[in-house]
Formats: C-alpha cells, structure tokens, sequence
C-alpha cells in the first residue's frame, strides 16, 4: 500500500530549486533522496512536512481511511496530520534550554511504552545514561541527532521524514542507527531520508529521488 504519492512537486526561490519530482512510498518502506549539497534534499523533505510551501504538485497522504494532499489542506488540518503521522528529524535537534532527554523521551513515547522500553532504545543508540539528566541543549550534535532518531522511534508515525540523519556521526554509529530505523521499517513506518550518497549501510533501501 502506498503511504505517500507525491506527484510533479516542483519549488521554486528566486530559480526552480527542485522538480518536477515524483515519486511513491509505500508502508514499511525506506526511501532515499539522493543529492549534492544544495541539490534540494531538504527542500523536499520541508514542503512535505509543511515548513516550506511546494509551488506546484501533489503529495497524496493516507490518513485514517483516505487520503490528504499535503499541499492542499489548510494549517489546522497540516498540524494535526503532523501530529499523528508524521515525524520530521532534522539535522538539528531545536533543544529548548533545560529540557532533559528523558522529558522528552516521555512525552515522544505511548503511554503503553514501558520505562525499560524507552532505556533500552537510548540504550540502542549509544546514548548513555550519563546523559539523561543533562539538558539536551548542553548535548553534541550526534548526540541531538541520535536523540532526534529516538525520539522519532518512540512515536512511530507513518512517515518519518529524516535529512541526513548520519551527517554528525562517525561511520561505527551508521549501522547502530540504521539497525534502528529498520526496525521501525519493519514495525510500519515509511521513510523518506536525504543523503548525499547511497552507502552500504542503507542496502536495502531504494533510491526514489536522485537530485543534482
Ligand atoms: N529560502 C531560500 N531562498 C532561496 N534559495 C534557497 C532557500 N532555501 C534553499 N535555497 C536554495 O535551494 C537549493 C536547495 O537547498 P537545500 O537546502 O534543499 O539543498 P540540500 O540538498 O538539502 O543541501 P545540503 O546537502 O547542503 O543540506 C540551494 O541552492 C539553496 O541555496
């Protein structure tokens, strides 16, 4: 089944930035955008979620039992689409000074997600214990990035949404957050994420958008 078809998205600045570009998603499935720097990977990433506006196109979304264009609903409607099924990480965690890994981690995770559940997954990402009492804002960038990751996981929307979710971390950390992101894959989630390059540890994975 397909979670999102996105048909002739094409954004424009001052010059046309990306498209048109078009592409199918389906339940379960790890999708890439693939690109050089500047070739639009975020552009897209940001008019599906909504931060930026698309110029032209469709991006057709199951929800519930029919489907929304993203680009085509009004604000109210985009935040509460947000909210239940989709997960934006960015490269960059917005850590709000004082929050503390676990609060956020609590409010990310169902209320049927048990304490040991949530440690275990942090656990999973090499996000030690040592950690989770520092505000988040005081945490490296891998450190934000991972948590951003986790963060997402406890959730589990249907599309998650990732922009180079490897770019602040060293190569041994690549197969722990991919093992993860699998995981989620294998849970249900759709995700689209942009890289600079296809890479071993994403095996697996199509590519449904090659920029340059
Ligand atoms: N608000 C804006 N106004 C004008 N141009 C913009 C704006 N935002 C992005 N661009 C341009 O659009 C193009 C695509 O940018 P984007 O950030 O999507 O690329 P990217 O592939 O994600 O790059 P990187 O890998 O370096 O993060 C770039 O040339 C960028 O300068």
């Amino acid at each position: 089944m397909d979670i999102l078809r996105v048909e002739n998205l094409e954004k424009d600045y001052e010059a046309r930035a990306v498209g048109p570009v078009s592409f199918r998603l389906r339940a379960g499935e790890i999708g890439l955008i693939v690109g050089g720097s500047g070739s639009g990977k975020s552009t897209v990433l940001d008019v599906l979620y909504g931060t930026k506006r698309a110029s032209r196109g469709s991006a057709f979304l199951c929800v519930g039992d029919g489907q929304r264009d993203l680009f085509d609903i009004s604000v109210a409607e985009l935040v509460s689409i947000r909210s239940v099924a989709i997960g934006y990480c960015t490269q960059f965690l917005p850590a709000i000074p004082g929050k503390l890994a676990a609060d956020l981690a609590n409010e990310a995770a169902y209320a049927e997600t048990s304490s040991a559940d949530i440690t275990e997954l942090l656990d999973r990402l090499a996000l030690p214990q040592r950690l989770w009492n520092l505000p988040v804002s005081s945490w490296s960038g891998g450190e934000k990035q991972r948590l951003n990751i986790a963060l997402a996981a406890l959730r589990k929307p249907a599309l998650i949404l990732l922009d180079e979710p490897f770019s602040a971390l060293d190569e041994a950390l690549h197969p722990v957050v991919w093992s993860v992101l699998s995981a989620l894959a294998d849970e249900g989630s759709a995700m689209l994420i942009g890289v600079h390059k296809a890479s071993s540890y994403t095996a697996g994975a199509e590519t449904l958008v090659a920029l340059d």
